[in-house]
């Protein structure tokens, strides 16, 4: 009798062994959750069971499902875990996810919406009595903002505000970004962030990014799982040895992976939980730097060798680790070296795109084509001649010849002919071919040696002059009179960023080319008048490009960069010059429009991306804009249940 009741076989039938192991599992569970959730307050435990019972509106894959008409949107009635909602593993994992209220509520950016919370939110969330008692709307708390952000006349001081407010409300960080795109770009971009970088140390408040220095050798993805999300897509990284045209700023270079990533997000719509901008710490050789008493990073010179490319390895394989094989690492601001091997070395193994040789290749080589409907002609018929030959400069080249090839079906080496880099020590001529870097060697063709390039200029006589070599006032009057006395409309790029390293300014290349260049500049110049007339430069930024780039990358399901979608972002961006941006000048269209511009460059992208057989998520949206506008990210508030 006894042994019936204590074995279970005995008295159970086998239907309700099942119940019973169920009703167990279940139990198990709950215990797991109470125990991820014990240290949490009672309005917390509250605010996940609200999730559980919402569960059906949240997201579905990538985006939050709208339940009425089944298609993606972003925003919308949303529980508080809202898109950063923690997996099971995170729950049981020492690296538990936790759910904010109350004062904690009010002090996390991603779900703060400070004096917009509603009365139903201030009781439902604990928030009474933390917030005085009206109730803004997010609009009137944009215009608040912009007011004082307009009041500050140094833009170091914009950025910093701007720094402030995405550490304190990030939906409304985004909604003053989109909003005012055209104002708000050189604050949290070039030119600004490149001050900012300089002087990271002493304007130091919170960490954002993170930081992976050779301290870290060894436990890099433990480092990864500190990250408070698990879910990533994008991860933009630098080591910090080229931040823009400023050089070597070591660790903070952080400015720039946290600043591209606010892009992908404002101009491309990529949620920004599933970005993470990385820096790479293996030293500076920034002796200023290194003797600065506010620096953040290593003190110690660069490590090189094996011991770079060791650290290196680890992140690579600790990203494909933890994130899978579908995250997109664009590597950014890498000095040349490393810039070009460490492509070579993970382009085959993993999804990465480096934006100063890719991106800024292909928002080049689309003001170029769409040039061609002023200048005339085919991109065959044109000369090219760079100032610089690196990372940009050669980057730019491969894909203009890669293109001509395609056109006109000549080998590549044929194509190659038509374009000319001048780097530090004169034109790249074959007579130097023993003693240059890998890269450089393609463009070594047959010329008598020419050491300046106001020579190069007149002897080349190129259509067009290309600025990449990150150092400024080096388009001088000479050389634009030089360009103008055998052009009738000479089109000169000056691409290197900030301001401070353009090659020449806006004002200049219509002054001294009196009206007739068209222009264009890697960081933003104000329009131009003269003789009466409002010429207005265009941007050839990458900020184009890797947005909208990126975008249809992780909407397809991407798993390799390929050059035919970089071309295919380039035309893409090229058709949508309108008439009316001829008018002005403009080779590119303007940003304030950027965010369909980027639909339509990811569309592209992915339908290349199909074509090639390189997109893995199937079946294939028929409408690939209607399908990226609606995996778009949009920074209304959610309302918490
Ligand atoms: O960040 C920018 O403005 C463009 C860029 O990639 C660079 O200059 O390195
Ligand atoms: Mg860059």
């Amino acid at each position: 009798m006894l042994s019936a009741i204590v074995s279970p076989t005995k008295w159970l039938s086998k239907r309700n062994r099942v119940i019973l192991c169920f009703i167990l599992a279940l139990f198990r569970l709950c215990h797991l959750q109470r125990k991820a959730f014990g240290f949490l307050r009672r309005g917390e435990r509250k605010i996940s069971l609200a999730m559980e019972s919402t569960l059906k509106e949240m997201r579905n894959g990538d985006c939050v499902l709208d339940m009425n008409n089944s298609k993606c949107v972003g925003g919308g009635v949303e529980d508080i875990y809202g898109e950063d909602r923690a997996t099971e593993d995170q729950l049981i994992s020492p690296w538990s996810f936790s759910v904010a209220s109350g004062y904690s509520l009010l002090r996390d950016p991603r779900f703060n919406k400070g004096l917009a919370f509603t009365e139903v939110e201030r009781d439902t969330h604990y928030l009474r009595g933390l917030l005085p008692p009206v109730v803004l709307s997010q609009e009137l708390q944009e215009k608040r903002l912009m007011h004082n952000l307009r009041q500050y006349q140094v833009p170091l001081q914009r950025y910093m505000a701007m720094m402030d407010l995405q550490e304190r409300n990030e939906r409304l960080f985004y909604k003053l970004l989109i909003d005012n795109v055209e104002e708000l770009l050189p604050v949290v971009y070039t030119p600004t962030v490149g001050e900012a970088c300089q002087k990271y140390g002493s304007i130091f408040r919170r960490p954002q990014g993170l930081y992976i220095s050779l301290k870290e050798k060894g436990r890099i993805l433990e480092v990864l799982k500190n990250w408070p999300t698990r879910h990533i897509e994008v991860i933009v990284v630098t080591d910090g040895e080229r931040i823009l045209g400023l050089g070597d700023l070591g660790c903070q270079g952080m400015g720039i992976p946290v600043g591209k990533l606010s892009l992908y997000t404002a101009l491309g719509g990529v949620r920004p939980s599933v970005c993470l901008p990385v820096t790479i710490d293996v030293g500076t050789n920034n002796k200023k730097l290194l003797e600065d008493e506010f620096y953040i990073g290593l003190r110690q010179r660069r490590a090189t060798g094996q011991e770079y490319a060791e650290l290196l390895d680890e992140f690579m394989s600790a990203v494909k680790q933890n994130y899978g094989e579908k995250v997109l690492v664009q590597f950014e601001d890498f000095a040349n070296h490393n810039a070009f091997e460490l492509l070579a070395k993970y382009g085959t193994t993993h999804l990465v795109f480096n934006d100063d040789i890719q991106g800024t290749a292909s928002v080049v080589l689309a003001g170029l084509i769409s040039s061609l409907t002023i200048l005339g002609g085919t991109l065959a018929d044109h000369t090219f001649l760079f100032l610089g030959a690196g990372e940009a400069g050669t980057g730019i080249a491969e894909l203009i010849a890669l293109q001509i090839s395609k056109q006109t079906n000549a080998p590549l080496e044929e194509a190659r002919k038509k374009i000319w880099l001048v780097d530090s020590k004169g034109l790249i001529v074959s007579s130097r071919k023993e003693s240059l870097q890998h890269f450089k060697k393609p463009w070594a063709h047959e010329h008598e040696p020419v050491k300046e390039l106001l020579d190069a200029v007149k002897a080349i006589k190129p259509t067009v002059l290309i600025g990449t070599s990150g150092v400024g006032k080096t388009f001088t009057k000479e050389v634009i009179e030089a360009m103008s006395s055998f052009n009738k409309k000479p089109l000169i790029l000056a691409l290197s960023n900030p301001t401070s390293q353009s090659e020449c300014t806006a004002e200049e290349a219509y002054t001294w080319s009196e009206g007739r260049a068209m222009f264009a500049s890697g960081s933003p110049f104000d329009p131009v008048e003269y003789n009466g007339k409002v010429f207005v430069p265009g941007q050839a930024n990458n900020a184009y490009i890797f947005p909208g780039f990126g975008l249809g990358i992780i909407m397809s399901g991407t798993i390799r960069v390929h050059d035919d979608l970089l071309l295919a972002a380039s035309e893409a961006l090229a058709s949508q010059v309108t008439e009316e941006n001829y008018a002005k000048g403009l080779i590119y269209p303007p940003f304030s429009n950027i965010r369909k511009i980027s639909a339509n460059i990811a569309a592209k992208v992915a339908a290349k991306a199909y074509e090639l057989g390189l997109a893995t998520r199937l079946p294939r949206p028929e409408d690939l804009v209607a399908y990226a506008e609606s995996c778009m990210y949009t920074p209304v508030y959610r309302q918490y249940r």
